[in-house]
């Protein structure tokens, strides 16, 4: 058994409303240091920690986190559509082995997903077929949300189930940092919205279409200075940075949901997937980070951060 980590963030609009070359240029050099990292060490699994935009779990039932023993990419803004490549056999291990440390972990047998999943997937690996993957769903959007000691807590849970699996295994997270994205809100949303959150049902491809424009246009406003939005805040997203590199990340067990809200705005909650990474490598030793990149990129609507650890 081994274990490293790689977390990241994503952002739909990568591709779509880029920023500078020279901006493009320093995250493309982070990127492929990750990926180099990751060819090195060469996992035997990958287990993905990431969260959902309303594409694959909706209000009729909302779990704050749950573990694919299948999975299924919806495609949304180009990404890539389709089955993922998911090690049933581990993921089966993985959750009896979370159940049985007392988190009452929610199982999905063929998880819906969006790029949330699908992006660092292509970015590492070119693709969601090339590597055996354990999928985990992060609640980091639809309140009411727990503390988030609770992920930390299930992070850890499931580092000491992957610890007993004779495998290489990459623990990846996707998400965040600081970044206020136009995403529906359940209360006080109008009736058809909150049927759309509630229920789920497919949207059409011009409701997918438009949905897509309001996220593109967002980007668009944020780096013109002209968003009604959070803007983002690289000083909290480096408060993020020193504490997962620090190793102590039961610092976050501090950080209540209304102070991410207020510093990194509502889409911060995806910090989540790194705080269940980072608890899953620090389960079974101590860590260090191999790398750290940051930058507040507005086009992306993103505190974009890339760091590896083992
Ligand atoms: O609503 C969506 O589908 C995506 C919103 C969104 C935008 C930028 C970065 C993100 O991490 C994010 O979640
Ligand atoms: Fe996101």
């Amino acid at each position: 058994m081994s274990v490293a980590l790689v977390a990241l963030s994503h952002s739909p609009l990568i591709g779509l409303n880029d920023p500078a070359q020279e901006v493009l240029d320093e995250v493309d050099h982070a990127v492929a240091g990750a990926r180099a990292f990751v060819q090195e060490y060469d996992p035997e699994l990958v287990v993905l920690f990431a969260p959902d935009h309303y594409n694959g779990f909706f209000y009729g039932k909302m779990p704050p986190f749950a573990l694919a023993t299948g999975a299924l990419a919806v495609g949304d803004f180009g990404s890539a559509e389709g089955e993922i490549l998911v090690d049933h056999e581990a993921a089966d291990a993985i959750a009896k082995g979370v159940l049985e440390r007392d988190i009452d972990l929610t199982i999905s047998a063929r998880m819906v997903v969006d790029h949330g999943f699908v992006q660092p997937l292509e970015m590492l690996f070119g693709g969601i077929q090339s590597v055996p993957t354990v999928p985990v769903f992060v609640n980091g959007v639809a309140a009411p949300l727990g503390p988030v000691r609770r992920i930390r807590q299930f992070g850890k849970a499931l580092g000491e189930a992957a610890a007993r699996l004779d495998k290489r295994v990459l623990f990846l997270a996707s998400g965040g940092l600081s970044h206020d994205p136009p995403v529906p809100i359940l209360e006080g949303a109008p009736p058809r919205v909150a049927e759309a959150l509630i229920l789920g049902n497919p949207p059409t491809p011009e409701q997918r279409a438009r949905g897509e424009q309001r996220v593109v246009q967002s980007g668009i406003d944020l780096a013109a200075g002209t968003s009604t939005r959070k803007p983002l805040n690289p000083v909290w997203d480096n408060e993020v940075l020193d504490i997962v590199a620090s190793g102590d990340i039961e610092q976050f067990d501090g950080w209540t949901n209304e102070f991410f809200e207020a510093q990194g705005g509502g889409s911060s909650h995806e910090v989540r997937t790194w705080i269940a990474a980072y608890a899953a490598l620090a389960a079974t030793g101590s860590y260090e980070l191999q790398s750290r990149y940051y930058r507040a990129i507005p086009e992306w609507v993103a505190g974009f951060a890339v760091t590896t650890a083992k």
